[in-house]
């Protein structure tokens, strides 16, 4: 099986910070990556750089679209990234406000969704959105309400509903679950968990929650100052971490 996403060799320099350096990284079609560290080193970089949201100073990223065509992520245009958001990726953001429209209904913000990938049928587009609000654990009636009247968690959910109801092949999620009550965290990696693993979605997942990287992820990948320092299949990694720094991250969640 060849990878969906192929890293290989990424730098990126802000001043005097490696932000990365020297990063390679292979996702397999409906496989979750979860990419772990302490705060600044490099998780949100890499994440945008894989996703095309920004350059990088070297190396290339490759992605591989439904009928085998190969894209230079990093060299794509504005609108072929665009293309690829609306029908083949999805990305979910820390908080909900920078992908929600707050103006516009829970409904319309899924519905909206499939109308940018084409869908105009009116009936249809409210029935599929009515239907992905139910697999997001949002009731039928809060459809038409602003997303601004919701819960955090509920914002969340919604979220997730936009950027599944395109039947996404690679979502991107920085931190889902940040910043939301740990019940409410709880409740909604199990939703991703479940909705994830229905649809077979490969997901590249940063976290620094290492629960949350061990609940949803087969593999995980550690970084540290820019760098990947250990990387293999989830168990591995936190019951028997070999890098020092790893070892330390697994501790200081076991001591906590
Ligand atoms: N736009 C930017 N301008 C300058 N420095 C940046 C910028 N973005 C990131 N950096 C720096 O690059 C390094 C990596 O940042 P990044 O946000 O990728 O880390 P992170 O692991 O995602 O951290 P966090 O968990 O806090 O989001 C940090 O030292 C950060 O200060």
């Amino acid at each position: 099986m060849n990878p969906l996403l192929e890293a290989r060799g990424l730098n990126l320099r802000f001043g005097a910070v490696d932000a990365l350096l020297d990063v390679s990284l292979d996702l397999y079609p409906g496989e979750v990556v979860g990419i772990v560290g302490e705060s600044g080193s490099g998780k949100s970089s890499l994440l945008k750089v894989l996703a095309g949201m920004q350059g990088a100073d070297g190396g290339c990223v490759t992605y591989t679209d439904a009928v085998g065509t190969d894209h230079d992520v990093l060299n794509i245009s504005d609108a072929a990234r665009r293309r690829l958001m609306r029908s083949e990726w999805g990305f979910v953001h820390q908080n909900a406000r920078d992908a929600l429209r707050m103006n516009v209904s829970a409904g319309g913000n899924v519905g909206e969704r499939l109308m940018a990938a084409g869908a105009r049928h009116f009936g249809k587009i409210r029935e599929e959105a009515a239907h992905w609000l139910g697999r997001v654990e949002i009731d039928a009636s809060r459809m038409d309400d602003l997303p601004r009247t919701f819960s955090g968690g509920m914002q969340q959910r919604l979220q997730i509903a936009r950027t599944l109801v395109t039947r996404p092949r690679l979502v991107f999620m920085d931190e889902p679950t940040g910043g939301l009550d740990v019940s409410v965290q709880a409740k909604l990696l199990d939703l991703i968990r479940s909705l994830v693993a229905d649809l077979g979605l490969a997901v590249l997942l940063v976290t620094h929650d290492i629960a949350a990287a061990r609940l949803l992820s087969h593999r995980i990948v550690v970084m540290r100052h820019g760098r990947i320092v250990e990387e293999g299949l989830t168990d591995r990694v936190l019951d028997d971490p070999q890098h020092p720094y790893t070892q330390l991250l697994v501790s200081s969640v076991l001591a906590a």
